[in-house]
This record gives C-alpha cells, sequence and structure tokens, in this order.
C-alpha cells in the first residue's frame, strides 16, 4: 500500500547552508507521526518546506494523489490543503474562539455557505470541549485553550495533514501531558494525519504512533516508540531518548564483557566485527540485589519510581527502582541486569 504522505530524498537550504538532507519520511492516513531532534537540527523547516513556505532544493512531497512538491513543481500554500498549528497558537487577538475557528472556513476556495459554516464551527467547539466558550476573547484564554482553538482552527476546513509545531510548549507539565492526551484523541476522532514536532523525547514517545529522529537535517531512525526506545539505531538516538548506561564491552564470541560480566547482546544498528563495542544498558533494564559492593551515591526520587546513582571505584551505574526498593545514601548493593544489553560499533 503506498503511503498517504510520502517525503522522497527532500533537500533544503537556505541560501548556501543546507539544513536538511535527503529525508524519506511516510505516513498512512490517521497516523500521527511526531519528528523529534534538537533545537537547530532542521524540524521546523521540514514541517515549513510541507507547508510550502519553503522551497526544496530537491526531493517529492506528495500528499494522497496531489504532489506538493517535486522539480520544478511547488504548489503555494493556499492549495496544498494542511492545517497548521503554531507553538503559541497565534489565534486572531480581535476575533472570537467561534470567529477564530471560522476563518479558515471563509477562506476555502469553494466557499462554504453561512449556514454549513456555523454548524461546522459548533461541531468543533464540541470535538475540542469548549463550547461554553464560544465568545471568549483570546485574550480570556488559557494556553491550553488557546491552543485547543488553534487546532480546531486547523481542523476547520477538513485538511488533509495537519502540522503541529512544539504545540505545548510553554505549559505547564500537567497540563501539557492531560492536552497531549485530549489533542491524539481529537485527531484520531476525525481520523487527520498529523505530523508534530518536538525537541521532547517523553512528548514524542508518548503521543505518536511513529517517530522520526532529526539530528543534523538527517533522519537518524524512524519507527514506532517501542522500537526506536528499545532498539535504537545508534548512540545518539539512545542518548536523545532517554537516560542510558554507557559501558565499554569487549567481544567474548557470542557474548559481551562488561563491569556486570558477560553476558548476551543485541545488536541495534549494524552488527560489526569489532573487538571493543559501545554498550548501552537502560536504568530500568537493572535491578539492584541485597549483598555487593556498589555503594549508593545519589537519590532522584521521581514519586511513581527513583533513579539511583550508584558507584565503584570509578564505574557509575544509574539504576531505576520502585518506591518500595529505594535504598539510603551511603548503603551497598548489588546490581543484576533486568532487561535487554544492546550494543554498537565504536565510532
Ligand atoms: N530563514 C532562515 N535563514 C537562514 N537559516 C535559517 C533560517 N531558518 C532557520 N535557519 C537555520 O536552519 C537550521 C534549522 O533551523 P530550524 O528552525 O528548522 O530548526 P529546529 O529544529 O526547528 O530548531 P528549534 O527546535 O530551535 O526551533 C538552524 O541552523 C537555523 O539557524
Amino acid at each position: 500500500m503506498s503511503a498517504f504522505l510520502e517525503i522522497t530524498d527532500l533537500n533544503v537550504s537556505y541560501g548556501h547552508t543546507q539544513v536538511l538532507f535527503d529525508i524519506n519520511l511516510a505516513a498512512q492516513q490517521g497516523d500521527f507521526v511526531a519528528i523529534a531532534g534538537p533545537s537547530g537540527c532542521g524540524k521546523t523547516t521540514l514541517l515549513r518546506t510541507i507547508l510550502g513556505l519553503e522551497r526544496a532544493q530537491r526531493g517529492t512531497i506528495r500528499l494522497g494523489r496531489s504532489i506538493l512538491t517535486m522539480h520544478g513543481i511547488h504548489l503555494v500554500p493556499e492549495k496544498r490543503n494542511i492545517g497548521w498549528v503554531p507553538q503559541d497558537a497565534a489565534l486572531f487577538p480581535m476575533l472570537t474562539v467561534a470567529e477564530n475557528i471560522a476563518f479558515s472556513l471563509a477562506k476555502t476556495p469553494r466557499g462554504v455557505k453561512k449556514q454549513a459554516q456555523s454548524g461546522r464551527v459548533d461541531e468543533l467547539l464540541e470535538l475540542i470541549n469548549l463550547t461554553l466558550l464560544r465568545n471568549r476573547m483570546p485574550s480570556e484564554l488559557s494556553g491550553g485553550q488557546a491552543q485547543r482553538v488553534a487546532l480546531a482552527r486547523a481542523l476547520a476546513a477538513q485538511p488533509q495533514l495537519v502540522l503541529m509545531d512544539e504545540p505545548f510548549a510553554g505549559l505547564d507539565p500537567v497540563l501539557r501531558s492531560d492536552l497531549r492526551a485530549e489533542v491524539k484523541a481529537i485527531l484520531k476522532a476525525s481520523s487527520t494525519t498529523a505530523l508534530l514536532v518536538t525537541h521532547d523525547q517523553t512528548e514524542a514517545l508518548s503521543i505518536a504512533d511513529t517517530v522520526a529522529l532529526l539530528n543534523q537535517g538527517r533522519i537518524e531512525q524512524v519507527g514506532s516508540p517501542s522500537v526506536v526506545y528499545n532498539t535504537p539505531a545508534s548512540k545518539w538516538v539512545a542518548q536523545f531518548l532517554g537516560e542510558a548506561n554507557h559501558l565499554v564491552g569487549t567481544r567474548r564470541g557470542d557474548e559481551v564483557e562488561t563491569i556486570l560480566g558477560t553476558t548476551q547482546f543485541t545488536w541495534s544498528g549494524e552488527p560489526s566485527e569489532q573487538e571493543t563495542l559501545d554498550v548501552l544498558i537502560r536504568p530500568e533494564s537493572l535491578r539492584i540485589t541485597d549483598s555487593g559492593d556498589w555503594k549508593v551515591t545519589a537519590i532522584e526520587y521521581c514519586g511513581h519510581d527513583a533513579l539511583l546513582t550508584l558507584q565503584r571505584g570509578v564505574d557509575r551505574l544509574d539504576v531505576r527502582v520502585a518506591p518500595q526498593e529505594i535504598r539510603s545514601r551511603g548503603d551497598e548493593v548489588g546490581v543484576a541486569l533486568a532487561g535487554p544489553v544492546l550494543a554498537y560499533p565504536t565510532t
């Protein structure tokens, strides 16, 4: 089955500076894709190119049956049928909530009749659960409410694709997490294909069906949240996606020897013949035992669990434990494996 959104070999430059290199990305209809990467890696440029605000030097973007970008073709943004949710909601300050949502309906090329417009606005207000605030001005909304209105405005003209640029940045953590779940439910309810960019790995892993990891303008890996987290294709992906213990390993046949002994391992990325390997073990893939010569040197309490830092001479390990297993600083403990050991060729 060919993908609904298909980006092929996309290259984008600002002047002589190339920012995106050979981007390949596909999404099926109704998919929620997160593009995650650090600041400056090219996330916004990718969204702006899909939206038609930047021109590609090379490559193709196809959405449904429409070619948006191809050698010699650059469909103007108004004809792309793409909704846009910017970071700061950017609602029109002089229009009410309902008028903001209706704005893009009035702009549709086919023209939507007044009565149908108001029906669509009612439907969207219900979808974002803000029917009672329809006559409020943007200045009278909380950050989360404003973002929901921005999403409704983006959905109003029934776009084929919605692009969201860090839509939850600037919101407090609890609201962020609630709104993420709500936005995902709204998009799924309307079967809308969506691309979200974020520099927050937790956000990418929790909200998306598919995560694409962008590093310095190149996609390092695309996969489901569990695939990219549990089998990162590179050390960079592993580090970007969460806490990890990085150990030096030596090949012993099919196994690898580290400070934790000789164990089986899984290749992450391409297998290699190298004898010395980078070994990665997530803190939740270790557990503490009663007897051993590792000393607890720091405790980061997170409520639902805690991250213990253990030291033995120059060696250091982070271990995630359940609240009932938290030890005291200075306690001596042992360490055992409780999850996968990943290995990469050293670079
Ligand atoms: N209009 C522009 N002209 C020249 N260079 C630009 C322009 N816009 C962005 N850049 C550069 O392109 C690179 C990618 O920028 P982009 O905004 O796409 O990154 P980003 O991943 O979205 O970053 P952030 O998370 O900080 O928003 C950066 O080095 C940036 O300085």
